[in-house]
């Protein structure tokens, strides 16, 4: 069978990357999908301003919508002290297996739990089924029409408190016009907005964060 961009993605790595360490995990990532393939990771420029809201934020209890190949999920594990709590969210079971491949290499994978299925089906489960009681951290780069509706959802279901912080990527390109117009009308967020550009491109985009007044 033919393989796909993110298997090429993840045998890069394999062959390519050192195991153990996520820093030349994301490194390899970035080179392949900048000299070889273009995919849709985070990237190193909109990384460095993840890194730096996750170091001021200093989560305990993170949720990420949209794992892919699990590149910010090994960006935002790295950060993370042992005691932290990180779940993933993926709906599509081949991006999840490469996820989980690729989480392992890193040697992250003590720090971050991938759940497959749709973040509608899955978040209404965080605090049963999942024992987290609030999110200190939310990272939004799934599907862009459903930035909004999961961010209801999450309000909905008590997964949110004061402080609690969300942070949107490519609010610009491909844009999510309708989150964007919701959270910035909505006065218990306050937002902050990063302008960047689009991942291994010179096309502008933008990161959106939307801190929970409670
Ligand atoms: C049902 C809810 C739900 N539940 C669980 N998992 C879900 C889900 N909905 C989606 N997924 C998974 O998330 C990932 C999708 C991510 C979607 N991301 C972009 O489309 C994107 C595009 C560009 C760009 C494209 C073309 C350009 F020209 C420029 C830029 C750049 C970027 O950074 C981008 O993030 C996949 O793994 C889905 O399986
Ligand atoms: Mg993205």
């Amino acid at each position: 069978m033919a393989q796909s961009k993110e298997e090429r993605i993840l045998n890069f790595v394999l062959q390519n990357a050192v195991r153990g360490d996520p820093q030349s995990v994301l490194d390899t990532i970035d080179k392949y999908c900048s000299q070889k393939e273009w995919a849709m990771n985070v990237g190193d420029e909109k990384g460095l301003i993840l890194d730096k809201i996750l170091e001021e934020t200093k989560p305990s209890v993170l949720l990420e919508l949209g794992t892919y190949c699990g590149y910010s999920a090994v960006r935002i594990a790295r950060l993370l002290n042992p005691s932290a709590r990180f779940l993933t969210i993926e709906f599509n079971p081949a991006f999840a297996a490469i996820a989980r491949q690729m989480i392992e290499f890193a040697g992250v994978q003590d720090k971050v739990k991938i759940l497959e299925g749709p973040s509608e089906t899955i978040i209404p489960q965080l605090k049963k089924k999942h024992e987290v009681d609030t999110l200190d951290f939310v990272f939004l780069d799934h599907w862009k029409d459903r930035y909004m509706p999961d961010t209801i959802l999450l309000l909905d279901h008590g997964l949110l408190r004061k402080g609690s912080v969300i942070l949107a990527d490519n609010v610009i390109v491909p844009g999510a016009p309708e989150f964007i117009k919701y959270i910035r009308n909505n006065n218990r967020f306050e937002c902050t907005n990063y302008p960047a550009h689009v991942e291994y491109m010179k096309v502008k985009d933008a990161m959106e964060k939307a801190v929970f007044v409670g």
